[in-house]
């Protein structure tokens, strides 16, 4: 298939573009580099620089695309709390800017990086697809609000949407001899297991643990993580099941729960680095426990992760050593 990557030269996108290419489809990546990087997206992919919103339009007209993975967006949580406005214009309206190009060329099928925000608060443990979405941060609502005009866009102009509900993201994809890896490495960094990791190469002093007061066994945050990798494995079966005038919804997350000290822990054990820990108070809008049932991906789809929290930290750990 031809394919428009957006966001190709983020974290995420970049690794997929990668499996994608491997798989033998042909991908342009559409970027900004508001928080990407030009030498992230694999070489084999164009890159387009420029937001959705200016370019998608004149990419995809008379451009032979089959289909569009939707990975651009602003996500970081704390931001959308001070700038919610920026965070309704570049997911919301960009995406619609998106959804427009592709009516206009006639490219009917999109898989788009929904998240567990869309839920806010769990009631239950593990969360089921089916469960209320009560986003707590503008980031949750402008990816909901996301999800929202997809099944509209499907039932009205027929289009086939997947959204997965990415629960937390981590590790990297590693190239073989001469290759180029691809992993996370944000300007702004908020997620664990980076943060973590540049204590252990000695570029922090300890590690924030934001909150040891929850009602979980140790106190911690417990969350899901899911291996970069198993994620892009995902998008390649959902880029199969994109079928025309259906919105499907699909949690991904490998099913079971890690506390912020379990995390450290496995850090250590992987780095050999006593990372220091520093108890802050609670990060605002941290729900206690975020677990995901991934029972529907895996029965309707066939998607199984393959790799652990261990496999998450090692191939970080290997990534960011490769990246000095
Ligand atoms: N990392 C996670 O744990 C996680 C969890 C849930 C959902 N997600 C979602 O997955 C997607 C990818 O996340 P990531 O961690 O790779 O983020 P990232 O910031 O590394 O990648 C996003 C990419 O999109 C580009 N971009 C942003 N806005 C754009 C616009 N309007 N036009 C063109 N390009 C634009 C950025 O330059 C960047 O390259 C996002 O949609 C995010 O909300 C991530
Ligand atoms: O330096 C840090 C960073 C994080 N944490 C804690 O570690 C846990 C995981 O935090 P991350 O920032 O790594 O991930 P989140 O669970 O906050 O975020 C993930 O889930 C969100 C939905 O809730 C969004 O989808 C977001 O993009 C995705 O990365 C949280 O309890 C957080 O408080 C720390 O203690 N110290």
């Amino acid at each position: 298939m031809k394919l428009l990557v957006t966001g190709g030269a983020g974290y995420i996108g970049s690794v997929v573009s990668a499996q994608l290419l491997e798989a033998g489809h042909e991908v342009v990546v559409l970027d900004d580099l508001s928080t990407g990087h030009a030498d992230a997206v694999p070489e084999g992919a164009r890159l387009v620089r420029g937001t959705l919103r200016d370019e998608a339009a004149g990419v995809l007209e008379g451009g032979g695309f089959d289909a569009v993975l939707h990975f651009a967006a602003r996500s970081l949580v704390g931001e959308s709390v001070q700038k919610p406005g920026l965070y309704w214009d570049k997911n919301l309206g960009e995406s619609l800017a998106l959804l427009e190009a592709m009516r206009g060329a006639g490219v009917r099928r999109i898989v788009f990086s929904s998240t567990a925000a869309t839920y806010g608060e769990p009631e239950s443990t593990p969360i089921l697809e089916t469960d209320p979405t009560r986003p707590t941060n503008p980031y949750g609502a402008s990816k909901l609000a996301i999800d929202t005009a997809l099944a509209e866009y499907a039932r009205l102009h027929g289009i086939g949407g997947v959204s997965l509900r990415y629960f937390n993201v981590a590790g990297a994809r590693l190239a073989g001899d001469g290759g180029r890896s691809q992993g996370e490495r944000h300007a702004v960094e908020t997620h664990l297991i980076p943060n973590v990791l540049k204590v252990a190469l000695g570029e922090k002093e300890s590690v924030n643990l934001f909150g040891e007061d929850y009602p979980t066994p140790d106190g911690t945050c417990v969350r899901d993580y899911i291996h970069v990798v198993d994620l892009g494995a995902a998008h390649l079966l959902a880029l199969e099941a994109c079928a025309p005038g259906a919105h499907q919804i699909f949690n991904l997350g490998n099913g079971s729960g890690f506390s912020v000290r379990d995390v450290i822990e496995v850090c250590r054990a992987v780095t050999g680095h006593p990372v220091p820990v520093e108890v802050s108070p609670r990060r605002a809008g941290d729900p206690a426990v975020l677990v995901a049932s991934s029972e529907k991906i895996r029965t309707g789809l066939g998607w199984k992760p393959e790799r652990d929290l261990r496999a998450m930290v090692e191939d970080a750990w290997t990534f960011v050593q490769r990246s000095r």
